[in-house]
């Protein structure tokens, strides 16, 4: 049976006007659902013939949270349970504007960055669009408030799960459902190029953040395999066609880790290779993850690295994990408990 939460408002109306109930249903519903309905027994504006035509037709199914972490800075990490019993996370963050939650849209990923807790286990599957969407409502029920903003930076290659993303969009969107602007999304990506041109030419006003890391396709290479596929040419090719048909602003994603991409040489290439564009870095210190030996960048280095940005005029930001205190890095709590069971 579908994940009523995969449904949108307009499919929804189609639905009740072919089982001969009026469509005006569909509203009702949704009401209902997103201020956290569990049942369609606990619709009672609808009759009773209606809530069982719905109980034959779907489920109402939001991800279950079966553990959490609450951080020192209030970051919570939640470990959901899907209904086929795979796990995912999702971190609920609190800043001064309101709440943001880091959504995943695969169980697991097929990249293999090396630096990457979320792709030690491969891909096991896509995320639905319910399930994604059914993170936020997690959040929001965790938070005791609505999401202000939602990034998909949590497990998974969104561009790899391209359909379900869009969808999860649409539904995100919906003035029926959640109602969240386009503009309070942001997409962080590997940088799979022929999906972000794709993605420029839908127009949608989601940010757009690509995970460089490197500034030579041969350094990439080492850490990234995707890098084999597309060139950091090509990626910049593709940001700006998507700078150009959205007129969004793109953000670049660069972890630092030690001896391996921070140096100065390292700094002023990333400043030339960005040179002319109206971006912004997120300079992050390389989470620690027990696999691996990659090493954080130190302080020194990177306030260095970042001056160098600066003083070529690209603006950038050091951006120290949130929650560090409980397994944030992303994937790390869920391989944690995978490797506990
Ligand atoms: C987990 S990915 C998910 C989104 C997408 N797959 C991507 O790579 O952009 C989100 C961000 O976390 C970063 N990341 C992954 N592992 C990390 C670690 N151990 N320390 C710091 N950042 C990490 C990625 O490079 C990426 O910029
Ligand atoms: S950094 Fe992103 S693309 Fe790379 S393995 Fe992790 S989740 Fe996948």
């Amino acid at each position: 049976m579908d994940n009523i939460f995969d449904w949108s408002y307009d499919e929804l109306k189609e639905w009740f006007k072919d089982s001969g109930e009026g469509s005006f249903r569909a509203k009702q519903v949704l009401d209902y659902l997103y201020k956290g309905a569990g049942s369609f027994d606990e619709m009672k504006n609808l009759n009773s013939t209606s809530r069982e035509k719905l109980k034959e037709a779907f489920v109402i199914y939001v991800p279950e949270v079966i553990d959490k972490r609450v951080s020192k800075d209030g970051t919570v990490k939640m470990l959901l349970a899907l209904q086929d019993g795979n796990i995912i996370e999702t971190v609920v963050m609190k800043y001064v504007y309101g709440y943001s939650v880091c959504v995943s849209s695969q169980v697991g990923c097929a990249m293999g960055c090396s630096f990457c807790a979320s792709t030690k286990g491969g891909m096991v599957r896509n995320l639905l669009p319910g399930e994604i969407l059914g993170q936020v409502m997690a959040a929001s029920k965790e938070a005791g408030e609505r999401m202000s903003h939602v990034v998909l930076m949590g497990s998974g290659e969104p561009l790899d799960n391209f359909g379900n993303v869009l969808r999860f969009l649409e539904l995100v969107n919906m003035k029926e459902g959640l109602c969240l602007s386009h503009r309070n999304i942001t997409l962080s990506t590997c940088g799979l190029v022929d999906r972000i041109r794709e993605l420029a030419d839908m127009k949608l006003q989601i940010t757009l953040a690509i995970s460089l890391h490197a500034v030579t396709d041969e350094k990439r290479r080492e850490i990234m395999p995707i890098a084999r596929r597309w060139s950091i040419r090509e990626i910049l090719d593709s940001v700006r066609y998507y700078m150009d048909k959205t007129g969004r602003r793109v953000s670049f994603e660069y972890s630092l880790v030690n001896g391996v991409n921070d140096s100065l040489e390292d700094a002023y290439a990333l400043a030339s290779l960005l040179k002319g564009m109206k971006t912004h870095v997120n300079l992050i210190p390389v989470n620690v993850i027990r696999e691996m030996l990659f090493r954080p960048s130190q302080n020194k280095a990177v306030e260095s690295f970042r001056n160098a940005l600066e003083s070529r005029g690209i603006e950038a930001t050091v951006r120290r994990e949130m929650g560090g205190d409980i397994d944030a890095a992303c994937g790390q709590l869920r391989r944690s408990y995978l490797d506990g069971m």
